[in-house]
């Protein structure tokens, strides 16, 4: 039986830093997951952003085919997107989705951005890249409190290099609702965790997400993570897990396919590719050695992010 989860609340503009860090570190420990409020965002940007999303996921297909994503891994992923794992009796998840990334950095591997045409939409551009800004500056800030939160310094992840020139996308997601024929026994999106740093995610207040808390457990027990005003939802990802040891949950989610549409946005950040990912001392001992060994983000990305692409059908 599913049921709301209560997730923890943190305010990220309380001026105690040693309790908010302590929060923090206990909902990294506990789900994995927790909402931020008081960010610095205004709910009105967050409106503005849904809006324009929704304004690109109505154009015509063949407008927003224009915009595929290729091997650059950008742009316009059609419905409905498979997975890597699915047989070909299975149809794939029910979202359509639009990858940004950083306008500035150009990892050799990845090209730029894709844009609708200014006529189409006029804002769209500026309002996607300045919420790429807002969020780059969001997870920074985050990340520094994780840092205190875990005994290090709060600049600890930036003097390791992993923010110099981190890979991180803006992630536009369109659930169809039933404007899309065929959506039944299939999911919005499919039980994964996140394999970047952390996820920062807008929703739109239509339910759907659902988190579970012990992936061992049989059968699974999924919760849903209702929308809450004004916050983002935070999820911690793989390579945070893998940093500190798994002393961090990067915690199995999935959304339903829902009678409403449903938009939101979701804002990875994947470090920088150049960094080294190695367990933390200070989550280690000798009764609990390092889970993993230490791996440079490149190499670590590096079958993520081909997984990501071959979902969206391009190897
Ligand atoms: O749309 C959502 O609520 C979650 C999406 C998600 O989990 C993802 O894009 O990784
Ligand atoms: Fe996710």
């Amino acid at each position: 039986m599913a049921g709301d989860l209560a997730l923890p609340l943190i305010d990220l503009a309380s001026p105690d830093l040693d309790s908010t860090a302590k929060s923090i570190r206990k909902a990294c420990v506990d789900y994995g997951f927790f909402y931020i409020v008081n960010h610095g965002i205004e709910e009105s940007f967050f409106q503005q952003v849904l809006k324009e999303s929704k304004k690109f996921f109505s154009l015509p297909l063949d407008e927003k085919m224009k915009l595929k994503t290729r091997k650059d891994n950008r742009g316009f992923n059609p419905l409905p997107s498979l997975t890597l794992d699915s047989p070909p009796e299975v149809q794939g998840d029910v979202y359509e989705g639009f990858f940004i990334s950083s306008s500035k950095i150009s990892h050799s591997q990845f090209n730029a951005n894709k844009w609708p045409p200014e006529e189409l939409l006029p804002f769209w551009k500026a309002t996607m890249e300045s919420y790429y800004e807002k969020m780059l500056a969001v997870s920074k800030k985050l990340i520094s409190l994780m840092a205190l939160s875990l005994g290090l310094d709060d600049l600890f992840f930036e003097k390791i290099g992993a923010l110099h020139e981190p890979l991180a996308y803006v992630r536009l997601l369109h659930y169809p609702g039933k404007t899309f024929e065929g959506s039944c026994g299939r999911l919005g999106v499919s039980a994964h965790s996140d394999f970047g740093m952390v996820t920062l995610l807008l929703t739109d207040g239509v339910r759907g997400l659902q988190i579970c808390r012990d992936k061992d457990r049989s059968p699974q027990l999924w919760e849903d993570v209702p929308h809450v005003h004004g916050a983002l939802v935070v999820n911690v990802g793989d390579m945070l897990e893998r940093w500190t040891n798994c002393l961090f949950r990067s915690t199995l989610h999935r959304v339903l396919t829902t009678e409403q549409e449903r938009y939101s946005v979701a804002f990875f950040q994947d470090g920088d590719p150049a960094c080294m990912i190695e367990c933390l001392e200070s989550c280690c001992s000798k009764e609990n050695p390092p889970r993993f060994p230490a791996i440079q983000c490149a190499d670590y990305l590096q079958g993520h992010i081909s997984a990501e692409l071959y979902n969206l059908g391009l190897n």
